[in-house]
């Protein structure tokens, strides 16, 4: 029997296309087409709906064409029927797909120019563009993959994207238009941002990494200035450099079991500042996933001047009034839930902006900082040492703070992140479908040198799900985080934990059927508890 301890899954990179082209370029003289195309087609064969029928591949003009081709050819060889879809131009392929495609057709494959419209089929396999893809699909493209689609739902077959479904933006996660909508992806050599944030999750759907024997540390050659590194270019100025997919490991040294001999002063003080008229529920969810996340003691603090002077659910909260709470002694201090816009909300904040504390700002506090330059110059000038910031925004309230519109962070929703922590020098968490943690330039795993002047750590967060987009997840959110500030967590892991946390806790919820659909902030806390406790108890990966 096993007697160990469950362990915790481990953090696994993210690279962006400009890296993954070296990463390529350092291993030229390896067979790496051949290697996708042969995992492609073990992957293509264990997914096919009903073995009776033929798999649809569909062949795009550049390398990732070429990978399609290779598992056609495998497919053939495991005397599986396929119908290779393909326009690509002889004459303009790649040395590697052009003689994909050759050993395709030397092997007896046939190339059709158009998708069959009557043939139910068993697989589709997307292996029109990757990494390459950089505009809308162009035709005949588009209603190939608009075709595939539809005879997907008419077939109830999977459909396998290779490398990134086409038309995902790998980088950002941006679709374009006309882009496929994957059941499956087989990403190749590391995995990509993009598959993991905006849109990528509903594109990629189930994503695989396939190596390709490339060393999974390779990468980490290939992004310094090693002897593998292709010349720098002009490019250099814009590469994104790579970030991580987060899991319980990256923040697994602060997962500690108490001590026995503790008190609730060892636990810290948390504080939440909000409440306004109308809105006091908001700082009373954050307050009570504080106190249950661990917070020694909990201090809401109302603008209200009506609000309840003690919460009948959780009498452990102490109520107070704004002003009270801030001459009271914290730990830790969320601003936001429910904080409102008014007159006595922007007073509290810039007096919170001046406490020697680490400070969370959500919601209203965030808004009234892109309104107001002095708060956001009170914000910036904090000490990041002493009384680090740490900013939870929405992609709306992003966009306020960068003076742009939410469609413009949700095109680059790592770049916004990253441009927030270098502008507020802050901790950023861009809430949203895959969630963005950027931390500011000389924190922890920051190289302050990145080309294009923004900081390096950043990270996507998988966890969550849709039934989280309801009202008070961010209060909730917030309350979490300022809980383990309180137990003495530094900044960039605990805003790491509180987002994978929330997220897990989301999933947990909706895997036993309590959600998405109904799914409640409230019901998030409890849920977040014990598997905070769970994650205490686990360890490391033992390598
Ligand atoms: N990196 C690796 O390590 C490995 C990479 N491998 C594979 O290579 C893939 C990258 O290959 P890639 O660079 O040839 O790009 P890809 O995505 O096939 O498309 C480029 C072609 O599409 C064209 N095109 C672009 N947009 C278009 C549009 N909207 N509408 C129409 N055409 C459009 C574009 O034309 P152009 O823009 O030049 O006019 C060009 O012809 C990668 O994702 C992976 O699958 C593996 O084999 C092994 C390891
Ligand atoms: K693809």
């Amino acid at each position: 029997m096993d007697t160990r301890s469950p362990r915790l899954p481990g953090t696994s990179p993210l690279l962006p296309a400009a890296l993954l082209r070296r990463l390529e370029a350092a291993h030229a003289a390896q067979p790496l087409m051949a290697r996708a195309g042969e995992a492609a087609a073990r992957w293509a064969e264990q997914l096919r709906s009903d073995s009776a029928r033929p798999v649809l591949v569909l062949a795009g003009p550049g390398n990732n064409g070429g990978d399609a081709f290779v598992c056609a050819t495998r497919l053939r060889e495991a005397d599986i029927d396929v119908v290779v879809v393909s326009r690509a131009d002889p004459a303009r392929l790649s040395a590697d797909a052009h003689a994909a495609r050759q050993a395709f057709l030397d092997g007896g494959g046939a190339i059709a120019a158009d998708i069959p419209v009557a043939t139910p089929w068993g697989l589709i396999v997307d292996g029109l563009f990757g990494i390459g893809l950089a505009r809308d699909l162009a035709a005949p493209y588009a209603a190939w993959t608009a075709t595939a689609q539809a005879q997907a739902r008419r077939d109830h077959c999977p459909i396998l994207a290779l490398d990134v479904p086409s038309g995902l933006d790998a980088d950002t996660g941006r679709a374009w238009a006309g882009a496929l909508q994957a059941t499956h992806t087989l990403t190749f050599l590391a995995d990509k941002p993009g598959l993991h944030t905006a849109d990528g999750p509903d594109l990629a759907g189930a994503v695989r990494i396939a190596e390709l024997g490339v060393a999974a540390t390779a990468w980490a050659a290939a992004a310094s200035g090693s002897p593998n590194r292709a010349a720098s270019t002009a490019d250099d100025a814009h590469l994104l450099p790579p970030g991580r997919l987060l899991a319980p490991a990256d923040f697994a040294p602060w997962l500690k079991p108490r001590p026995k001999n503790s008190h609730k002063g060892r636990n810290g003080e948390a504080g939440i500042l909000g409440g306004a008229p109308g809105m006091t529920g908001a700082a009373l969810l954050a307050g009570r996933a504080a106190l249950v996340l661990g917070a020694g003691r909990t201090f809401v603090g109302c603008l209200d001047p009506q609000a309840p002077a003690v919460d009948i659910v959780h009498p452990e909260l102490m109520l107070r009034r704004g002003e009270a709470l801030l001459a009271t002694p914290l730990s830790a201090l969320a601003v936001g839930p429910g904080l409102g816009q008014d007159d006595a909300a922007r007073r509290d904040l810039a007096t919170a902006l001046g406490l020697a504390v680490p400070l969370v700002l959500d919601a209203d506090a965030l808004n009234l900082v892109a309104r107001e330059p002095q708060l956001a110059a009170q914000v910036a000038a904090r000490n990041p040492g002493r009384a680090p910031t740490l900013l939870t925004p929405h992609p709306a309230e992003a966009a306020r703070l960068l003076a742009c519109d939410t469609a413009a962070i949700q095109a680059d929703r790592i770049a916004a992140a990253r441009t927030l922590a270098a502008r507020f020098n802050a901790h950023v968490a861009l809430k949203g479908c895959g969630t963005v943690l950027a931390h500011p330039p000389g924190s922890d795993g920051n190289d302050p040198a990145n080309p294009d002047g923004l900081p390096t750590a950043w990270a996507i967060n998988p966890s969550g799900n849709p039934g989280m987009s309801t009202a008070g997840m961010g209060d909730v959110l917030s309350g979490i985080v300022v809980a383990l500030l309180a137990q003495g967590w530094p900044p960039g892991p605990a805003l790491e934990a509180a987002v994978h946390l929330h997220g897990a806790a989301a999933d947990a919820l909706v895997a036993a059927g309590t959600g998405p659909v109904g799914l409640t902030a409230g019901e998030t806390i409890p849920a977040a508890r014990s598997l905070l406790n769970r994650w205490v108890g686990a360890t490391l990966p033992l390598g």
